[in-house]
């Protein structure tokens, strides 16, 4: 277009609004402009370009995703963590140019050693692809693209996810790598099982992993872990029996009895035997009513232990129909805040237990204190089917806890064989421990008994962290018929169901590593032990 030509135009146009003419006018004066023309062909043509292009690239794009199979996974769902420690695991993961150095457990915990304390100092340490880059490699000829993404969630909480991408993938072979993924997490786990308890938003969720606790570590009186363990057997394996008769396929097991007698370390040790998941149900969570409770309910898997402790606290002021319980004041207890506590009533706990929609398969674990507080209802057979009874220490349970306590593991004990001479030259520095301590080994007995570690009782007196440690370390025998002896004669200066276990195995833990002062200073403890107990009465009374 000529500049003549455009200010021509614009002169007309000018002249039209100054003579106030008709918008028509005005718009056959735009479209006859040339210039206005060519503009308008050369945005048809880039337009129909633009939209081929674009149609180009979306039919390549649904041709190329045709050939791939894409998977979402979130973060706080298990088969993230599944894929977290097998991609962590993975050969492929070296490749990567771009990573991340991470100390997530992704729902594993480090194994216990016999003290409670995690057996790696530190946490592990695991080595990811970084955040946007896409690590491509290959795993039993499938081609495989992963990207981890973070993304802002609620409350400055940022939510991880992860994007796998399988090349000629069907559903099939997703379903095959999310199992292998969940095999090498159980096998990282090892010897450990999970427990799960409800979030916020009442979905399951994994809070920790727990060493196995060995049934043996249990010292109940003869025959009671063995007849709990054997009929959660029993029942595990009586499916078609139950179905076929019409019987609801559920056990509960009600255990109850006085504190710290090992209720809940039996459960522990009963889901480790039997390889279940724990799924913590808390009664007097905030918030949970009886429709949530029975969604939690109706939501457990299959098989697996679920497990209501202190089942008489969350419901002290409405579950029991028999309140007040003998001896106690009704008006000294706590009225909960309606806000902060649970709003589950006893129908609602019953019916979430054996209504409709409770889950087959499970077994149900319960613990309480106060077997006299609970309602008959929720007592009887079909919903609490097995009661077993836990009371203060028999003089059974004394010896073996104090036996079990001086054992040695067997680890220990054979590295202490190969090291026996080492050792014995130890002993000798501390003549007169040993001659004050009569019961420990000398190096000869060492060679003909049957021999256990004992660290040496030396300088008890001080307690600074580098003589604790040496303490620790200095290990010294005793024999296992001086053991014996130990053994009895701790059992008769600990009196007949007057402690728990969890009292006596504080009271062993005060003497760690000296046996013999544990015998030595036992009949002073239960003194003591029985004069608080008196104090603490006396008071009472006073107020009555
Ligand atoms: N019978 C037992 N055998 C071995 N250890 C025990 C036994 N009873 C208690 N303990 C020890 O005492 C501690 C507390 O035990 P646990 O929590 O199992 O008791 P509980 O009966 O569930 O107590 P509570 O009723 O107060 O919840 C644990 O460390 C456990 O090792």
């Amino acid at each position: 277009m000529d500049s003549n030509n455009l200010s021509a135009n614009l002169t007309k146009i000018a002249s039209t609004f100054a003579g106030k003419s008709s918008i028509a006018t005005l718009a056959s004066v735009v479209f006859s402009s040339t210039g206005f023309q060519d503009w308008l062909k050369l945005f048809l043509v880039g337009g129909v370009f633009e939209a081929c292009r674009r149609t180009a690239l979306r039919a390549w794009r649904r041709a190329f995703d045709s050939f791939w199979i894409t998977v979402d996974f979130e973060e706080g769902d298990d088969s993230y963590d599944w894929m977290m420690v097998w991609l962590s695991q993975h050969p492929a993961r070296a490749n990567a140019r771009k990573i991340a150095a991470s100390t997530s457990a992704f729902g594993l915990v480090s194994p216990m050693d016999s003290y409670g304390n995690p057996k790696s100092t530190s946490r592990k340490v695991r080595f990811l692809a970084a955040y946007d880059y896409s690590l491509a490699f290959w795993h039993k000829r499938r081609y495989i693209r992963v990207v981890r993404s973070k993304a802002e969630g609620l409350n400055f909480h940022s939510m991880q996810s992860l994007n796998l991408s399988i090349l000629g993938g069907t559903q099939k072979v997703v379903q095959e790598i999310l199992e292998e993924a969940r095999d090498c997490w159980e096998r990282t786990k090892g010897e450990q099982i999970s427990v799960y308890a409800a979030d916020t938003r009442n979905d399951w969720r994994l809070l920790t992993t727990r060493p196995k606790r060995p049934l043996a570590s249990i010292i109940l009186d003869a025959g009671v872990k063995e007849a709990v363990l054997e009929d959660a057997l029993d029942f595990l394996d009586s499916k078609e029996w139950y179905s076929e008769r019409g019987i609801p396929f559920r056990r509960g097991y009600l255990l109850y009895g006085a504190p710290g007698s090992g209720k809940t370390s039996l459960i522990q040790s009963i889901a480790g035997e039997l390889n279940l998941d724990v799924y913590v149900i808390s009664l007097s969570r905030a918030g949970l009513d009886d429709n949530s409770l029975q969604e939690l309910i109706s939501d457990l898997p299959e098989q697996c232990i679920a497990l209501m402790e202190d089942i008489d606290v969350a419901f002290h002021r409405t579950l029991s129909r028999d309140l007040p319980v003998e001896g106690e004041e009704p008006t000294k207890k706590p009225v909960a805040d309606p806000e902060r506590s649970s709003k589950v009533s006893l129908s609602g706990l019953l019916n979430a237990l054996d209504g409709v929609g409770a889950q087959e398969g499970r077994l149900l674990f319960a613990t309480t204190n106060r077997y006299e507080a609970l309602d008959l209802a929720l007592r009887r057979p079909g919903r609490m089917d097995v009661h077993v009874e836990f009371t203060l220490a028999s003089k059974y349970q004394v010896g073996q806890l104090f036996e079990r306590f001086y054992l040695p593991t067997p680890r220990a004990s054979s590295a202490q064989r190969s090291s026996s001479s080492d050792t014995a030259a130890q002993i000798g520095e501390d003549d007169d421990i040993k001659t004050s301590d009569s019961g420990y080994g000398t190096p000869a007995e060492a060679e003909t008994e049957k021999l256990i570690d004992v660290p040496q009782p030396s300088d008890i007196q001080d307690q600074s962290l580098a003589a604790v440690s040496r303490r620790r370390k200095r290990n010294i025998k005793i024999s296992l018929e001086k053991l014996d002896i130990l053994v009895e004669e701790f059992r008769e200066l600990i009196p007949e169901r007057e402690f728990s276990m969890a009292a006596l195995q504080g009271y062993l833990l005060l003497h760690k590593n000296q046996p013999h002062r544990a015998v030595k200073c036992a009949g002073k403890w239960v003194e003591e032990e029985m004069a608080k107990r008196e104090s603490r009465k006396s008071p009472e009374k006073e107020n009555q």
